[in-house]
């Protein structure tokens, strides 16, 4: 085991994740939202699938229009009327127009549409001031072209996505079953939440800070018993959890303590450990443990470092995992807002918020980096890599973030 740097431990974790053994469950396209696809979704009808009007209105040919003016209007014999959703009867022939309704198909002969409200009209005629010059006929296929790549796999459901399947007729789709990922909170310390505080006590945080972002990344966050620090109860937890969930992830016990016994654990059910105490902070702290071809992701007990280390280290894994195709954070530049003042010996996640000024993006570090404090990571919607070695930063500096 030689991994050291947040990179080396990612990647690790990258190796492993293996989304093409991920159950696929097949669901209606109501139920699909925010899923991830599991198939390529190609176009196998254009659409529409047949020329259609645009507006409700007389469907004609042009060149029977040419000559029409108020001096001398041109009047048409009406053949029939097209509501949507029915088949016309007749073709378009020389001095011949139908009535036509919004989507109903055109009439064979016809090349224009032109709106009702432009012409002066009977039951069986109508009469045009102007000659018509715009077709106002949506060709098949102006939506969607035949053989089209509509979503591809990996993607994560739109609206719109929904849409363009219904499109196609599609009721329903295959989806990867959702990962489902057992959160434990080990340490004596921790109280539930409901029942009454004791002195040296403190409530148990952690699940409900890496649960909501496991629920953003469209993954089942599973809120397991909080464990005490006890060897047997904690060996008991982890297994537990592996049978039931994809991933495992506890909160706590990972550092230099008495009673961190998290790498112990670990050996003790018979786990490889990958990997234990990264050079960045915070959430350095963690290990990654691999048993029965699943991971175990330990991350330090302090929320602000356990959020970090879920963030930068679990989830480009986790996302993998799920059979997403993106599968990190999307990233950007942007300009330091103020001065940070601290260099960073090892690698330092920095946690900030966005701003626009003058139309670009500015990353503001967030007054509280404490990796102790759960409202450091309150208003967080930028991190920033900042790599060992660096000196203090100016305000104005270009950095790299990543988009939370
Ligand atoms: N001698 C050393 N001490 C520490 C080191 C070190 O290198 N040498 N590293 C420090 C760093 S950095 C971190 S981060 C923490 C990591 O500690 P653990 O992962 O072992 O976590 P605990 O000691 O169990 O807890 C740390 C802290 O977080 C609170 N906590 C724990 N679980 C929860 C929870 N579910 N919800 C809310 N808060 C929780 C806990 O009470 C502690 O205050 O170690 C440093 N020490
Ligand atoms: O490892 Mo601590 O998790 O550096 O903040």
């Amino acid at each position: 085991m030689n991994i050291q740097t947040l990179k080396e431990a990612s990647d690790c974790l990258l190796n492993l994740a293996k989304p093409e053994t991920q159950a696929i469950e097949h669901i209606l396209l109501q139920d699909a939202f925010e899923r991830i696809l599991a198939e390529d979704i190609t176009a196998k009808i254009p659409v529409p699938s047949f020329a259609k009007s645009a507006y409700d209105g007389y469907a004609l040919r042009q060149a029977d229009t040419a000559a029409a003016s108020p001096e001398h209007p041109v009047t048409l014999d009406v053949t029939e009327v097209i509501p949507a959703g029915s088949v016309p009867t007749y073709p378009i022939t020389e001095g011949k127009a139908a009535r036509i309704m919004t989507g109903a198909p055109v009439p064979e002969g016809a090349d224009a549409i032109i709106m009702h409200e432009r012409t002066s009209f009977t039951e069986n005629t109508v009469t045009l001031t102007a000659p018509v010059t715009s077709a106002n006929i949506i060709p098949p296929g102006e939506d969607v072209a035949a053989e089209t790549l509509l979503v591809p796999k990996g993607k994560i459901l739109t609206a719109s996505d929904l849409a363009l399947i219904a499109g196609q007729g599609i009721a329903e789709i295959g989806v990867y079953k959702k990962l489902s990922i057992g959160l434990i909170s080990t340490g004596s310390e921790l109280l539930n939440t409901g029942s009454p505080l004791e002195y040296g006590k403190i409530y148990n945080t952690n699940p409900y800070l890496l649960g909501g972002y496991i629920q953003k990344h469209h993954m089942t966050a599973n809120y397991l018993n909080t464990v005490s620090d006890d060897l047997d109860s904690l060996c008991r937890a982890v297994l537990d959890a592996l049978k039931t969930n994809d991933v495992v992830i506890t909160t706590g016990g990972v550092s230099a303590g008495d009673f961190d016994y998290m790498p112990e654990v670990i050996r003790r059910i018979g786990g490889d450990l990958l990997f234990h105490r990264l050079k960045f902070k915070p959430g350095g702290a963690m290990l990654g443990a691999f048993k029965d071809g699943k991971v175990i992701l330990g991350l330090s007990g302090n929320p602000g470092a356990a959020a970090t280390g879920l963030l930068c280290v679990g989830f480009p894994f986790m996302r993998k995992l799920s059979g997403r195709s993106d599968i990190t954070f999307s990233q950007t530049t942007a300009y330091l807002g103020v001065d940070f003042k601290k260099s960073s010996p090892v690698t330092r996640i920095l946690k900030g918020h966005s701003d626009f000024k003058n139309g670009m993006l500015y990353f503001t570090p967030l007054s509280n980096q404490h990796n102790g404090s759960v409202s450091s990571m309150s208003d967080c919607d930028l991190l920033a890599i900042i790599p060992a070695g660096s000196k203090p930063l100016a305000a104005g500096d270009k950095l790299e973030v990543y988009i939370l």
